[in-house]
């Protein structure tokens, strides 16, 4: 039988086109895939520069692009384009594999032949090239392909290296940034070996063998076992990360055991849900037998992210035995499950505005000394994060995370406050979430048998002590236990912890993904700017860096302006969705963004006015473009995003701002945390991101 793989750009292609187009691609392949590639009319191209790649005729106007060695093994389905791009592409690259550590790849060849004068020009200028001091046979060990050599050899500045990046595979172009930066080829090839599927190189490497080669790229390349396989694939072609996992990735979702809980962190978009979701997916096909029934919990902060999570997991798992190991729920519905069902009836929470209430009296209660914030927070992070229940207790206690330091007689007064607010609750019986897990931590760590064999968690980073507390509950100690996903850099809640003291060690056991597969370097940069170099703290008080965070895409910059009104900035923001609605961008790939919810009210008014229908940014189905303050863009994505009202008193919001009088580290804390919320914003923006503000009054943080 003909066997056929598929590339990742071919799925992106196929999930672009009209209905009627894709039906006939698929017409085209399922041939194929059921018989032979004999009925496949694969034409030839003049001056290619692989004479292995063909085209095939899908309509009049459409062209598929086929790799096809010449020894009829493998067929490569590349790319489907409108009839002039698919000609153009078939005749610029060149696919080979790379002797160094087995994955095809493919380059633009053309365009190197195209640069590569000017390159020499340029060189010809400088003393210096950029590789003199690296050896062909180093450079060759990291991957290079010999035909590629000569150009990198004439390589004289970082900016010239810089673009051939859309043009090499990105192995190549890794190892050449590596060692430009300094690096030396040890330290490059680690690098290079992030792109490698397993720990070690291939022994042996043939670079005629495409099926090994296809193997070994699992990030850009699948083999299709038939036309099932092949339907199965293109029924979901938006969800390429269903099938194609980053090295890196595969290796972490797929870990036959961890020995106890693992850690997984990386800046937004590193594919850390992506991860998470194919681990439940293991854990649920692990179990073999019919006993063998393991329940899995995956779990968040938010209602909304849970129900995000059980999307996906619907869309990578098909077998309905499979899928219902698997819960996913947010933590705050299985803490309030747990009391339920402990005491038979449902626990009454206290909304926020009656916690503002008390947090208000308290405060006046002991003659404004303390700000009610500075109270709540005292209570939050010192004391239901360290489950204290007397005086004493919180006299002697040390305050992790809190700069402001309290003499006893202080505490005493604090410890006064907060306990009136807890009695407010208990009059009217009733609790805050934070205190409902943290007795349905209570109640689980009695029970000897727990509900879950694995818990998933996603955005871990969010979660407060009392809730790792009852995650912790709620699996028993041992191999896979908690598979934790987390970026501390978009902590947009004020919970620090360690871990390591609510009995989760992930020592030995923590990962990081550094790929942006979600927005491009421009992007990236620019929100990365935002955090102003601090390194957030990580999930055991360590810090936690973005080195390495990148992303191969490109694109354009992000458009930073200054309006001289709100009017003038509401009327540039319906000009803005105009061009890009415009260009083609459905509505729903389209979000606003704002700190406060009366500025997205403004904004969706405008664009109502204009006649561009909006919709909230958590709406499944509506049609229409997306408005949401910045907590709501949380765990979402958008092809194009503006974020508005990014003016000095908005952002930072000031009005949760503690004074740095009263705390100067609670103070910096909560700096970080707004800049943290416009990184979130920002991060969600896959290919366009507009930031608007006042003239005269724009944020400090696009200051930085
Ligand atoms: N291997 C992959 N192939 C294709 N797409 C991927 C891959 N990994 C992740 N993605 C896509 O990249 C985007 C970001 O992935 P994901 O949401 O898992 O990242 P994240 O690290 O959890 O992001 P954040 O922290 O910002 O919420 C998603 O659109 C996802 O489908």
């Amino acid at each position: 039988m003909a066997r056929l793989a598929i590339a990742k750009d071919f799925l992106a292609d196929f999930a672009r086109l009209e209905k009627h187009l894709q039906k006939a691609v698929q017409d085209a392949f399922d041939k194929f895939a059921q018989h032979t590639h004999a009925g496949l009319h694969l034409e030839p191209l003049n001056n290619s520069r692989d004479p292995r790649i063909r085209t095939i005729r899908i309509n009049q106007q459409y062209r598929g692009v086929v790799l096809a060695p010449e020894n009829g093994g493998e067929h490569l389905l590349l790319k489907v384009m409108n009839h002039d791009d698919a000609i153009a592409y078939a005749v610029s690259r060149r696919f080979t594999v790379n002797e160094a550590i087995g994955v095809l790849e493919v380059r633009d060849q053309e365009a190197l032949e195209d640069i590569e004068p000017a390159l020499r020009q340029a060189a010809e200028k400088t003393e210096r090239r950029l590789f003199d001091d690296v050896s062909d046979s180093d450079l060759v060990r990291l991957g290079i392909d010999q035909a590629v050599l000569p150009l990198v050899r004439v390589l004289s500045t970082e900016s010239h290296l810089d673009a051939l990046a859309p043009l090499l595979p990105s192995p190549q172009h890794d190892a050449l940034v590596a060692l430009a930066s300094g690096m030396t080829p040890e330290e490059a090839w680690a690098e290079v070996s992030k792109h490698m599927p397993t720990a070690e190189p291939p022994e042996h490497i043939d670079p005629t063998d495409l099926a090994s080669a296809i193997e070994r790229t699992p990030d850009q390349y699948v083999m299709v076992s038939g036309p099932e396989d092949l339907a199965e694939i293109l029924a979901h072609p938006f969800a390429a990360w269903r099938i194609f996992l980053h090295p890196r990735q595969r290796s972490i979702a797929y870990r036959e055991s961890y020995r106890g809980p693992a850690l997984v962190t990386g800046g937004a978009g590193t594919g850390k849900t992506v991860t998470a979701v194919h681990r439940a997916a293991f854990l649920a096909e692990r179990a073999t037998t019919a006993e063998d029934e393991p329940r899995i919990l995956v779990t968040t902060y938010t209602r909304n992210l849970a129900e995000a999570l059980q999307g996906q997991l619907a869309m990578l798992v098909s077998d309905e035995v499979v899928e219902s190991r698997i819960e996913a729920s947010n933590v705050d519905r299985l803490a309030y499950q747990v009391i339920t069902e402990a005491h038979g009836r449902q626990p009454d929470v206290a909304d926020n505005d009656t916690m503002n209430r008390l947090w208000d009296q308290a405060a006046a209660l002991i003659g404004g000394e303390f700000s009610p914030s500075f109270l709540w927070r005292e209570w939050e992070q010192v004391i239901l994060a360290q489950q204290i229940h007397d005086l004493p207790g919180y006299v002697e206690c040390r305050r992790r995370g809190r700069g402001r330091g309290l003499n006893t007689a202080q505490r005493g007064r604090v410890w006064t406050a907060i306990g009136h607010v807890l009695a407010e609750l208990r009059r009217s019986g009733q609790r805050t979430h934070h205190q409902i897990a943290d007795e349905a931590a209570r109640i689980l760590n009695e029970r000897a048998e727990k509900p879950y064999r694995h818990v998933i968690v996603d955005e871990g980073q969010d979660l407060h002590p009392a809730q790792w507390r009852l995650l912790r509950a709620a699996v028993a100690p041992g191999p896979d236990d908690l598979f934790i996903v987390a970026d501390p850099n978009q902590r947009i809640y004020d919970h620090r912890v360690s871990l390591e003291a609510l009995g989760i060690r992930v020592v030995g056991r923590s990962y990081k993904l550094t790929i942006s597969y979600r927005t491009t370097q421009e992007i990236l940069s620019w929100s990365v700017g935002v955090l102003n170099g601090n390194a957030a703290t990580g999930l055991n008080d360590e810090p936690d860096t973005l080195a390495g965070y990148r992303s191969p895409m490109h694109g354009r910059r992000p458009v930073v302006r200054g309006f001289p009104s709100r009017a003038a900035e509401l009327d540039a923001l319906v000009d803005q969705v105009r061009v890009w609605l415009d260009s083609g961008v459905e509505p729903q790939a389209i979000a606003i963004a704002a700190r406060f919810g009366w500025r997205v009210r403004e904004a969706r008014d405008a664009l109502e006015r204009a006649g561009i229908p909006t919709a909230s940014s958590r709406a499944k189905d509506a049609d229409g473009v997306r408005a949401g303050s910045m907590h709501s863009m949380k765990g979402l994505e958008f092809r194009c995003i503006a974020v508005i009202g990014v003016d000095e008193d908005d952002v930072p919001a000031t009005k949760f701002l503690t004074s740095p009088e009263e705390d100067p580290v609670a103070h910096q804390q909560d700096l970080q945390r707004e800049r943290c919320l416009l990184f979130v914003a920002a991060t969600r923006a896959r290919d366009m991101l507009a930031i608007f503000h006042q003239t005269g009054k724009a944020s400090p943080f696009l200051k930085a």
